[in-house]
């Protein structure tokens, strides 16, 4: 940081600004880094994250947390998630800033489902050359929410340019107790399947979002596609236009993912909870992961699954079976897992004792790796096809 400190300051940044012929700032590369990060996260609060370097040298330098020191073996986590625009967004759907923070929750989500605490961040952005500076400021306004909101530290990260869309990678550490890592390979028969948040809302948010963009309603921030920037106004009025529509809920969770780092904390230290994942890909994906990799069979209890009430009046108000989206829709970033039946209670009571979501969704059997729907306790049982966000499909 000291380095780019000073050179802020020297004409060297200066004389690299330079204004294009449609009169925006070019800033170069340095100067760029050192706007978007510069004073976000004080010196001494990263300290107390191991941060020994942080943003401005070849690489960031940090030892072990203060939280993770000194109370016994830890291990580090350490994980990769990208977003494409196109793929994961585009600028009828979500914001700069919302991009921020999705980018780094994904990432967040990615050490809650290991039980994991994170600890430290590295952004990479590849930037199309046609965007104005202040909307990678706005970006970084998100992403630093988020890592304020769950204590990480953003030590460094890598820009380069794009020659279309806006392509970000983040990568995370995380610290967990010595070997308490939770696997997605612990299920056992007789375990009790939960999730800790409402399935399939993010869906609903990005069906909302892509309906109002096509035109069918125009509540989404339509007509921002490749506009250079976003008046702040329109954002507003399309959030006021999804509250209106009952959809705001579903928009706020495609957006603004929540990840289950307190959750996957409580569950780790019971000692309990034997396998976890956290679904991205879609509810119905995660578990197969469970199943394969576990070597078991899971049955979810399809009136046990969490359908929250904005999600059943939004799929019905547009004709969609609210399953389709709790199982296959994707980015919901809460967790789904096993655990010793006989603690599901005090379980569910601990968690919701402290605000946290916890919903028994279904059981762990024997038998070939697979996933199956029942209606109730009967025995009749539907199977859910190895399906959800597939790439390359
Ligand atoms: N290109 C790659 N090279 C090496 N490992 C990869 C690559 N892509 C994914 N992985 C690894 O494969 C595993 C599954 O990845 P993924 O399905 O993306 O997990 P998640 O859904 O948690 O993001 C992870 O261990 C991940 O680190
Ligand atoms: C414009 C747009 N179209 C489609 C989607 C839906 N979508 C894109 S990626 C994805 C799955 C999650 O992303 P992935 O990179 O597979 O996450 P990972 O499993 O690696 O954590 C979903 C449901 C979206 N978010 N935005
Ligand atoms: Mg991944």
């Amino acid at each position: 940081m000291a380095w780019l400190r000073e050179l802020a300051g020297t004409d060297i940044i200066r004389t690299n600004q330079r204004t294009d012929g449609w009169g925006r700032l070019k800033l170069d590369e340095f100067a760029s880094i050192h706007k978007w990060t510069k004073g976000r996260q004080p010196e001494q609060w990263q300290r107390s994250r191991g941060v020994v370097l942080g943003i401005g040298d070849d690489t960031a330098v940090v030892e072990l947390p203060e939280a993770a020191a000194g109370s016994g073996a830890w291990q580090w986590l350490l994980a990769v998630d990208t977003m494409v625009e196109t793929v994961h967004f585009n600028w009828t759907t979500m914001t700069e800033e919302d991009v921020g923070y999705k980018a780094l929750a994904a990432n967040v989500s990615d050490i809650a489902a290991m039980g994991g605490l994170p600890q430290h961040a590295l952004v990479s952005v590849s930037v199309p050359r046609s965007f104005e500076p202040q909307r990678m400021s706005r970006f970084y306004d998100g992403l630093y929410a988020c890592a304020e909101q769950y204590g990480v530290a953003v030590v460094g990260g890598d820009t380069t340019s794009s020659p279309q869309h806006l392509v970000v990678a983040v990568t995370v550490t995380g610290t967990v107790e010595a070997d308490r890592a939770v696997r997605r390979s612990g299920a056992r028969a007789g375990d009790a399947v939960f999730v800790t948040g409402p399935l399939g809302m993010s869906a609903a948010g990005l069906h909302y979002l892509l309906a109002a963009d096509s035109g069918a309603s125009g509540h989404g921030l339509s007509g921002r596609s490749g506009s250079p920037d976003v008046p702040a106004a329109a954002a507003a009025e399309a959030a006021e236009a999804a509250e209106a529509a009952g959809a705001a809920p579903l928009v706020r969770a495609h957006r603004r993912p929540q990840p289950s780092v307190r959750a996957g904390r409580l569950l780790l230290s019971r000692g309990t909870c034997r396998s976890l994942n956290d679904v991205s890909d879609g509810a119905a994906s995660e578990a197969w992961e469970l199943a394969e990799a576990s070597g078991v069979s899971i049955v979810l209890r399809e009136d046990w699954l969490p359908r929250s009430g904005s999600l059943a009046s939004y799929a019905a108000s547009v004709g969609v079976d609210p399953l389709e989206w709790m199982l296959y829709g994707g980015e919901d970033y809460v967790l789904i897992g096993t655990m010793d039946k006989h603690d599901a209670d005090a379980a569910k009571s601990e968690l919701n004792g402290q605000g946290i979501p916890f919903y028994r969704i279904g059981e762990v059997e024997e038998g070939e790796p697979g996933v199956w729907l029942s209606e109730g306790t009967g025995k009749k049982r539907t199977a859910v096809p190895k399906r959800g966000y597939n790439h390359f499909e």
